[in-house]
């Protein structure tokens, strides 16, 4: 075992980044980036426009492969093509992306029933009574559970994708711009949602956000991509101190 894994092991981390390259042709995205998510925290990913946020979100997910560098999840690698593991990563991590991505096909009940679904190991009624346990857990009621998502307000869409991505009880949530789209006082609703389901069931949460209010409520720790590196790293208060052209602009108003 390398010294890295030696120290990210002793540092508590669920997902370990380790020299990770990114290039898409000609593009440099991430250069040397290394990165250890501590177990319970909430960890934000901020950088300007074209940083690099989502490709490494996505890259923690196992939804793409980076150029170079090793990502370790629960102890085990990224690189590994072991299905059963990578399964096992997959059920044990949530996600709610960005617009929500509800299938528009499906209703809320069905969307998020599918995680569920697709382990094929439960019945329908087992499945029917925790898709509206988290229904409920996101304050959707059971009105609502046959309408399509074309039929949902914003905020409703966000709570159900909620709801999808906790479907399986996962340990780690991914959350990429969470609050984007929705007027202040939803967003506010939503990060008080995203908080006490947090404290509920133990989350660690990796989120891509742009919103200073977001980031400021949730997260414990922020890692700042600039100049294809993370240039920056710490809470808030550390975060904001730091003299980066990137940081002074982001952080001004707070
Ligand atoms: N599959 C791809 N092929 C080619 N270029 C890509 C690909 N994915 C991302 N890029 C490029 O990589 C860079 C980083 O993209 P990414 O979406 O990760 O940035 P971001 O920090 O999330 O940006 P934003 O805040 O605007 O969403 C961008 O210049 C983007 O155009």
């Amino acid at each position: 075992m390398s010294g890295f894994y030696k120290e990210m092991i002793a540092q508590n981390c669920i997902i370990e980044i380790e020299a990770l390259h990114t290039r898409f042709g000609q593009l440099v995205v991430h250069r040397d980036i290394n990165l250890c998510v501590h177990y319970h925290e909430v960890l934000t990913l901020v950088g300007g426009s074209g940083s690099g946020k989502t490709t490494l979100l996505r890259q923690m997910l196992g939804l793409e492969r980076p150029s170079k560098g090793n990502i370790r999840v629960f102890g085990a690698s990224r690189c590994d093509c072991d299905f059963d593991l990578l399964r096992n990563i997959r059920n044990r991590s949530g996600v709610l992306f960005q617009q929500g991505a509800l299938f528009s096909a499906l209703s809320v009940f069905d969307n998020v029933a599918l995680p569920l679904r697709e382990l094929r190991t439960l019945d329908e009624r087992m499945i029917r009574d925790l898709v509206m346990f988290k229904l409920d857990m996101v304050a959707i009621g059971s009105q609502h559970a046959n309408k399509m998502p074309a039929n949902l307000s914003g905020g409703m869409v966000k709570r159900v994708a909620l709801a999808r991505a906790l479907a399986l009880d996962p340990e780690l949530l991914f959350l990429d711009e969470p609050t984007a789209g929705l007027d202040p006082e939803l967003s506010e609703g939503f990060v008080k949602l995203i908080l006490a389901l947090r404290a509920e069931m133990n989350l660690t949460i990796v989120m891509v956000t742009h919103d200073l209010e977001t980031l400021s409520a949730l997260s414990n720790r922020i890692a700042v991509l600039a100049d294809q590196q993370i240039v920056a790293i710490g809470n808030l208060q550390d975060i904001r101190h730091h003299q980066h052209p990137f940081i002074n602009s982001f952080f001004k108003t707070v």
